[in-house]
């Protein structure tokens, strides 16, 4: 059983993207945040960022299927901080936002460092984040209703991203640093155990092959 669960980890952390990212900009719905993170989890996202005024996020809703645990969720205050801190980072953030200016989300090379910002569900991206991003994208709307649910068109752009991630070969390539792997390995096989680690500040230990703990390091 723990194999098992072990070598699903190791198979899923392996084809994390971290240069593939997804800013959301006062989202409020729980389906809506969970459904995203559903989304990100299935694309091979390794972290989502979060502006919510408060500093925190929705609580989860039943459509995430657990999947929060697989996603790192960073949290920002202001919109600047979060587009700041991705711009030192070195992600491109595509904005999907109506405007003049917009492009075809297809038109966009996923397979550079890019971060895709989704606004609220009621007003959208925010004047202030359309204009500190790289650019806008849409899908086009060929019906009655202007737009999609958040989390709708977050897929649509997303899955679009693992389509041309997929045709260079970046999911048979492990895209983590070894060292980021086998953190995020260790705090995954054993979330408990980590926290104890992470609380008095000691190093990790490694793990075997089958997942155990090399006994040495305890
Ligand atoms: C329900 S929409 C908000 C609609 C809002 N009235 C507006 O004008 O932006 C919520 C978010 O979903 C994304 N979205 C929805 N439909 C989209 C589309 N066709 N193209 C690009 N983004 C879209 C955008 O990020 C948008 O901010």
């Amino acid at each position: 059983m723990l194999y098992k669960r072990h070598n699903r980890i190791k198979e899923v952390l392996k084809k994390r993207q971290p240069h593939l990212t997804v800013l959301i900009e006062d989202v409020h719905k729980p389906h809506n945040l969970s459904a995203i993170i559903r989304t990100c989890d299935a694309v091979g996202i390794l972290d989502l960022h979060v502006v919510n005024q408060n500093g925190k996020y929705p609580t989860f809703s039943k459509v995430s299927q657990g999947s929060e645990k697989w996603v790192f969720i960073t949290t920002y205050i202001s919109i600047d901080d979060a587009i700041n801190a991705l711009k030192r980072r070195k992600f491109k953030i595509y904005a999907a936002h109506f405007s003049k200016t917009a492009i075809d989300y297809r038109n966009v090379n996923y397979t550079e460092p890019v971060a895709i910002l989704l606004g609220a569900e009621k007003w959208g991206v925010s004047k202030e984040a359309a204009q500190l991003v790289d650019g806008h994208i849409t899908i086009p709307m060929l019906g009655m209703v202007q737009s999609l649910n958040v989390s709708v068109a977050a897929a649509v752009i997303l899955f679009e991203a693992q389509r041309q991630r997929l045709e260079a070969k970046m999911y048979t390539k492990m895209q983590l640093s070894p060292t980021t792997y086998n953190k995020i390995l260790f705090e995954w096989s054993y979330p408990n155990i980590s926290k104890l680690y992470k609380k008095n500040s000691r190093k990790y230990p490694s793990l075997k092959e089958n997942g155990q703990i090399c006994e040495d390091n305890l």
